[in-house]
């Protein structure tokens, strides 16, 4: 059975309880997940995920390979609809809409292998991310009115301020597709900030890149957290991951079995076991 073709069901109360919960003082989630659950088939690829995630907080989710952090993203991101459960975005549910709505009510995503329109330069790819949000008349674009020059204006600015936030260096106007890829990480994640998010998820923005790239993209991290934009990153780089979370949510086998602080997490049984697991499983 594809995403597409399961069915949204009634909400139904979290699992897991031997998982720990923080609570943030009263302060209102940004994004709930509720008893998510998504099957392809016979695989649980996510088994009754639920967790809450604040403004301004960074979150890591972990696992070993399949456990089904992707396939979590893509339920909360619009891209799969969940067999049951509920998403809850800034006190909406979002499980019925689609990506492009899902991103203007302020989620913005990277992908696990980058995605940009390789053949565009790299200002416009960030500009891509503007134009979901400012919708410009057709007379205006087709007879280049002041007003359309006037927004355009301020895009190629935006753009350039986000490209300016995310430590890009070299030409705006290379074609992405001429990029290093570690270049390619950062514009991939300047463009995710020009939607102006509320919430930003990143699927594995280390992977493939070098120990000055990884100090960077901790710092850029940061500095995303520190204008109140809720962070929440699947990553393999255990380093990078015990470094920058606040929170650690744990899956194995598309079940929850961890959400805690670096150090809760990495003393839990529960998650050594799941690891060491892993580790002999790939051994043989
Ligand atoms: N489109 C799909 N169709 C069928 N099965 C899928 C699909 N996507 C994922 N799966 C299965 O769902 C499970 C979870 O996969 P998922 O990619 O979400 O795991 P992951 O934790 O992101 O893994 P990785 O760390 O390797 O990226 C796996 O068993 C996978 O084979």
């Amino acid at each position: 059975m594809s995403a597409e073709e399961t069915s949204v069901a009634a909400v139904g109360p979290a699992t897991a309880a031997d998982v720990h919960r923080p609570q943030m003082d009263g302060r209102t989630p940004l994004l709930s997940v509720r008893d998510l659950r998504l099957r392809f088939g016979g695989v649980k690829a996510v088994d009754g995920l639920t967790f809450d995630a604040y403004p301004g907080e960074i979150i890591s989710v972990i696992g070993p390979n399949g456990a089904g952090k992707t396939s979590a993203f893509n339920c909360i991101t619009g891209f799969y609809r969940p067999t049951s459960g509920d998403i809850l975005f800034d006190g909406e549910s979002i499980i019925r809409k689609l990506p492009s709505s899902i991103v203007k009510l302020g989620m913005g995503r990277t992908f696990q292998n980058v995605r940009m329109f390789r053949e565009m330069t790299v200002v416009d790819n960030v500009k891509t991310a503007m134009h979901a949000r400012i919708s410009q008349n057709v007379f205006d674009a087709i007879l280049h009115t002041p007003r359309y020059r006037r927004v355009e204006r301020q895009c190629v600015e935006d753009a350039r301020g986000w490209l300016d936030f995310v430590g890009y260096s070299l030409d705006e106007d290379l074609l992405a597709s001429q990029l290093p890829y570690g270049e390619q990480r950062r514009v991939e994640i300047a463009r995710a900030l020009a939607s102006q998010p509320k919430m930003l998820l990143l699927d594995e923005p280390a992977a493939g890149l070098n120990h000055s790239e990884k100090q960077d993209l901790i710092a850029l991290i940061r500095r995303i957290r520190d204008m109140g934009i809720g962070v929440v990153l699947i990553e393999h780089d255990m380093g990078l991951v015990m470094n920058i979370s606040e929170r650690v949510i744990v899956l194995n086998f598309g079940r929850e079995i961890a959400d805690g602080t670096p150090d809760e997490v990495r003393r839990n049984p529960q998650v050594i076991e799941a690891y060491l697991g892993a580790e002999e499983g790939e051994e043989s």
